[in-house]
């Protein structure tokens, strides 16, 4: 099998249960089946949220809070929360893990954004897996805009990633929002992301997730352009990350423009 870095990024109704509280069997399972694609040889790269809805979770509260710094405080509590898991999950497979809370902003920057490469080439010398996610605190336009999705993508570029797969609670892009309309077909291959492509993208129908398919899809102009391909598939079963290692067509693959 041909040996790949690959950027995983995970949304925050993908590793949530509707409560808040983390979806620990499917957190377990993401832990088991990266761990084996390292032990396997692959480089792999978490982006992780999840850190607001784990944070609203843990204070019992239903739904996220309007305000900004409501949800920052949130995300503060759940980042700690989510990495205390990730760490006790990825241990029992042998594999390190380490935190980086990056804005885009950061990466904008020269300096730091060489900074970041230089750590995360250690942590994969290391075969540690780097679990990124924004610093919200600080990172405000990301909580508003979801922008996860973007940060995976400026990452996978950052580190030459030769595939970027975002699971979420969809298989993939369809030509229309599935949640409004019933008849939307998926679309398995994007060869080029026009102006036809981008209509289709709607905002998020979750009460959890934020940005919806929008940030999808600029995620995929930012990778494809990179020369990295891009998958958005179902996180459902984060198993269906050895077929599409494999090249198996399971979600919606958006090619890299080579
Ligand atoms: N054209 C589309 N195809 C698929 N999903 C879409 C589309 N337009 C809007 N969506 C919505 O985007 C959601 C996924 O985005 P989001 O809720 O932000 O997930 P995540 O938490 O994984 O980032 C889907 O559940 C769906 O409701
Ligand atoms: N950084 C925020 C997530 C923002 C975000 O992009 O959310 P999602 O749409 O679930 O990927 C958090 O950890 O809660």
């Amino acid at each position: 099998m041909e040996k790949k870095r690959l950027v995983v990024k995970v949304g925050s109704s993908t590793i949530t249960h509707e409560s808040g509280r983390l979806h620990l069997r499917k957190l377990d399972m993401l832990a088991r089946v990266l761990s084996d694609l390292g032990n396997a040889g692959h480089e792999v790269l978490l982006v992780s949220s999840g850190a607001i809805a784990a944070g609203c979770g843990k204070l019992h509260f239903a739904g996220k809070p309007q305000t900004l710094e409501e949800k920052q405080a949130m995300a503060a509590i759940g980042q700690c929360e989510l990495m205390y898991i990730y760490d006790k999950l990825f241990a029992q497979y042998s594999r390190k893990v380490a935190q980086l809370l990056l804005t885009k902003r950061d990466l904008e920057d020269e300096v730091l954004r060489q900074n970041a490469l230089d750590t995360l080439r250690v942590l994969l010398k290391y075969q540690a897996i780097p679990i990124i996610n924004e610093n919200d605190s600080i990172a405000t336009d990301e909580i508003v805009y979801g922008d996860n999705d973007t940060l995976s993508a400026i990452t996978a570029r950052l580190v030459g990633a030769d595939l970027l797969v975002l699971l979420s609670d969809i298989e993939g892009l369809y030509d229309a929002d599935p949640s409004r309309d019933p008849k939307a077909q998926k679309i398995d291959v994007v060869e080029t992301i026009d102006a036809h492509i981008l209509a289709m993208a709607g905002e998020s129908s979750s009460s959890l997730g934020t940005g919806g398919m929008i940030t999808k899809l600029q995620a995929a102009q930012i990778a494809t352009e990179a020369g990295c391909d891009m998958v958005i598939a179902s996180g459902a079963d984060p198993c269906i990350l050895y077929d599409l290692i494999e090249g198996k067509n399971c979600g919606t693959l958006f090619r890299a423009r080579r």
